[in-house]
C-alpha cells in the first residue's frame, strides 16, 4: 500500500463574513473571493474534497456551497418567518435574472452565474435548493420549528431539494451527467443528508426540528413530534437505527450506479461517499445514546480521504 502523509491544512487567516450580507460586500483584491471565503470558513467536512479540484470547477462548487451555505443561514438563524420567506424569496428572483441575462448584484451572484454558463447549471436544482430551506421555514409562524417528524415521503422530497439538487449540479460540474451519474448523485444526496440529519439531531432540536420520520419512530413505538421529548425517548435508538439502514441502502444504491466508472472529476463525490460513510459507522458504533457526544470525521482524514480519492486509490469507507 502507497504511504503518504496527509498534507498541511490551509491556515491562511480569513476574515469573518457575514453570511446575511454577503452580496453587499464591496469587491477586495486582496481577500478571497465571497465563495471562496465562505466555503474556507465554514469548516465542511467537504471543503477538501472541493479544493483540490481544478481551478474552474472548484470555483464553481464553491460557488454552489457558498449558496447553499446563505439560503440554509436564512432559514436557520432567529427572525420572522415571513422575513425569512422574503429573503428566499429575493434568492429566487436573483437566480431567475441570472438565467435571463440579468447582471450580478454582488460576487456571490457573479461566482454563481460563472458556474451556470461555464457547466450549464440547471436552474430547476437552484430553484429546488431555495424550495428545501423553505421547508425548514414552513410552519415557523404556527409555533412549531418547520419539520417535526415529517412523514418518509416528505422527508424524501427534502433530502431531494436540498442535497440531491447538490449532487445534480456537482455532476455538471464534474463533467459527467448521465443517467446512471444522474442514479448516483440522487442516492448519494439522499445517503449524505440522512447521515448530516443523524449526526445533528441534538442540534436540530435546539431549533425546533426533527427530521426523523414519523413512520419510524411509529414503529420504534414513539408517537409524537417534540424534538426534546422524542429525543429522551428510551426507544430512540431503534428508530435512528432504522433511518442509519435506510442511509446505507442509499450509499449502496450510490456506489452500485458508478460501479467501475468513477472516472475524471467524480472522484471529489466518491472522496464525499467515503467521508460520510465513515461518518455513518461511526454514528452507529457510538449507539444513539448520547446525542450530544460529538461523532464527526476529522479536517485531516478529510484532506487524506480527498487526496487518495483524487490519485483513484480511494480508502475503505
Ligand atoms: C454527486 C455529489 C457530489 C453528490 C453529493 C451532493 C452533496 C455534497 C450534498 C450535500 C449534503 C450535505 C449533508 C451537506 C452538508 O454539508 P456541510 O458542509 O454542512 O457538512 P458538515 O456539517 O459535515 O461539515
Amino acid at each position: 500500500m502507497l504511504q503518504m502523509t496527509p498534507p498541511p491544512l490551509e491556515t491562511a487567516p480569513l476574515e469573518p463574513v457575514s453570511m446575511t450580507s454577503l452580496d453587499k460586500q464591496a469587491p477586495d483584491k486582496k481577500a478571497p473571493d465571497t465563495a471562496t471565503a465562505v466555503t474556507a470558513k465554514s469548516g465542511s467536512t467537504f471543503y477538501w474534497p472541493m479544493r483540490l479540484l481544478p481551478a474552474s470547477k472548484r470555483a464553481a462548487m464553491f460557488a454552489i456551497y457558498a449558496f447553499c451555505r446563505c439560503i440554509d443561514d436564512i432559514a436557520d438563524e432567529p427572525g420572522e418567518p415571513a422575513a425569512k420567506r422574503a429573503a428566499l424569496d429575493a434568492w429566487r428572483r436573483d437566480i431567475r435574472d441570472l438565467y435571463i441575462g440579468g447582471a450580478p448584484n454582488g460576487p456571490l451572484t457573479a461566482a454563481l452565474k460563472g458556474a451556470i454558463e461555464r457547466y450549464s447549471l440547471p436552474r430547476a436544482e437552484l430553484e429546488a435548493l431555495i424550495d428545501g430551506m423553505a421547508m425548514d421555514v414552513a410552519g415557523e409562524e404556527s409555533g412549531s420549528g418547520g419539520m417535526q417528524a415529517p412523514d418518509l415521503d416528505t422527508l424524501r422530497l427534502y433530502c431531494r431539494r436540498v442535497a440531491g439538487a447538490v449532487g445534480m449540479l456537482a455532476i455538471r460540474v464534474f463533467d459527467r451527467a448521465d443517467p446512471a451519474t444522474e442514479r448516483f448523485a440522487l442516492a448519494l444526496g439522499e445517503a449524505l443528508q440522512l447521515t448530516n440529519i443523524l449526526r445533528d439531531l441534538a442540534e436540530d432540536a435546539e431549533l425546533g426540528r426533527l427530521y426523523l420520520p414519523r413512520e419510524l419512530l411509529l414503529a420504534a413505538g414513539i408517537d409524537g413530534n417534540d424534538p426534546d421529548a422524542v429525543l429522551a425517548h428510551p426507544a430512540l435508538p431503534r428508530a435512528c437505527e432504522a433511518l442509519a439502514a435506510l442511509a446505507e441502502t442509499r450509499f449502496a444504491e450510490a456506489r452500485s450506479a458508478i460501479a467501475g466508472q468513477a472516472r475524471g472529476s467524480l472522484w471529489a463525490a466518491t472522496a464525499m461517499m467515503v467521508l460520510y460513510h465513515r461518518l455513518l459507522k461511526r454514528l452507529r458504533a457510538a449507539g444513539w445514546r448520547d446525542l450530544t457526544a460529538r461523532v464527526r470525521v476529522g479536517r485531516r482524514e478529510s484532506a487524506w480521504v480527498a487526496v487518495r480519492c483524487m490519485l483513484g486509490i480511494p480508502p475503505a469507507a
